[in-house]
């Protein structure tokens, strides 16, 4: 098999706090393929964006200490120099985020700022800079391309903005994409134009998209794989279908239970995540799981097993000799159970 784009080993981000040590990411592992999209998923606090963000090390160092090994292309990331990161970030990987508002400078016309971002990447004149901008516009959807180039931040809408950011990620034609909740501020008609977009531009130019989000419905539209991350540690992992038809670990299961689009209700899953300051022995989700017995709460996190090619979990229910089956019973789809879904209007 060929070297994945992108392969993550034990990384671990650990920042130091007034209340001692927290570690985010504690020893994950995954892979992104060329050409392929995963999603990392999980509720807010598990350590999505600390993981995405620990890969090419803009994660805040210090209070950050990442540990581990992230290899881009066969090369690691982790024991680059900040000038070697800086090529990486700028010509292999780049980021899109939550809130485009952010990372653009109100200051300065949308076109001067791609066409700027262009040219710290490449030695083009003013005149090709501005062509290509303008192409960059138009390919991702900004209608008058060449007239709204002048524009400001402010005249475009936030799906707009997010289109620029993509536009402005791809200057450097990146081989993966790195998008952390890109979608999440968006209404959820523009939500999915930006997945579609995303979609399209992934096959246009080749790239990997490593997609960070906690909406499953998100997930659905746009993943072939899935890493399911709870409290720094992976749960579960797989192909789209797989995780969607039988997801194998209760956090999963309880995950989906909550999207309305497939018949869950939209509470939330009962309780909260453990204090990252100081995780519980065991299964880290093991203190809100109707399934955990006593050793689920003794060791480690629990070794990941295969359930079914390229999905495994991490859930001692499936080690040889136990009956996972009385898992399933509440596993989303299976039984209608389904009854009192409200919408959620707010
Ligand atoms: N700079 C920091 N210093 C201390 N703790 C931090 C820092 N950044 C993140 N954390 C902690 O790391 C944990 C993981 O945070 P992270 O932002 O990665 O979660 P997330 O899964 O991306 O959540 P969300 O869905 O809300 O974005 C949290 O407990 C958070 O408080
Ligand atoms: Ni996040």
């Amino acid at each position: 098999m060929a070297t994945p784009l992108l392969e993550v080993e034990d990384l671990k981000t650990t920042f130091s706090t007034d209340n001692g040590d927290l570690t985010a990411v504690d020893g994950i592992d995954f892979a992104v393929d060329e050409g392929e999209t995963v999603c990392i998923v999980g509720e807010s606090g598990s350590g999505k964006t600390v993981a995405t963000e620990s890969i090419t090390r803009i994660v805040k160092e210090p209070p950050g200490r990442v540990e581990g090994t992230v290899r881009f292309k066969g090369r690691d990331l982790l024991s680059m120099s900040e000038e070697e990161l800086r090529q990486i970030r700028g010509n292999g990987i780049a980021h899109i985020f939550q809130n485009p508002q952010e990372a653009m400078n109100h200051c300065y016309t949308v076109g001067w700022q791609i066409a700027e971002a262009l040219q710290i990447h490449q030695d083009v004149p003013d005149k090709k800079a501005r062509a290509r901008a303008v192409d960059l516009l138009d390919r991702v959807g900004i209608a008058n391309a060449s007239t709204r180039f002048d524009d400001y931040p402010h005249e475009f809408s936030g799906g707009q903005k997010q289109r620029v950011m993509i536009a402005m990620a791809l200057v450097s034609d990146p081989d993966l994409l790195i998008a952390d909740e890109p979608t999440t501020a968006l209404d959820v008609t523009v939500q999915a134009q930006i997945l579609k977009l995303l979609d399209e531009l992934q096959d246009e130019f080749d790239m990997g998209i490593l997609f960070v989000t906690h909406d499953l419905g998100v997930v659905a539209q746009i993943a072939d794989r899935i890493v399911v991350m709870y409290a720094g540690k992976v749960m579960e992992r797989g192909g789209v279908l797989d995780i969607f038809e039988h997801p194998a670990h209760p956090y999963t299961q309880q995950l989906l239970n909550c999207v309305p689009e497939i018949g869950g209700n939209e509470g939330g899953i009962p309780g909260t995540l453990p204090n990252p300051h100081d995780p519980p022995d065991g299964c880290r989700f093991a203190p809100r799981c109707s399934y955990a017995e006593q050793t689920c709460r003794t060791g480690g996190q629990p070794e990941e097993l295969d359930v079914s090619p390229g999905q495994r979990v991490s859930c001692i229910h499936y080690r040889d000799g136990r009956d996972p089956s009385l898992l399933r019973e509440n596993a989303p789809g299976v039984e209608s159970g389904s009854n009192g879904v409200s919408s959620a209007d707010d």
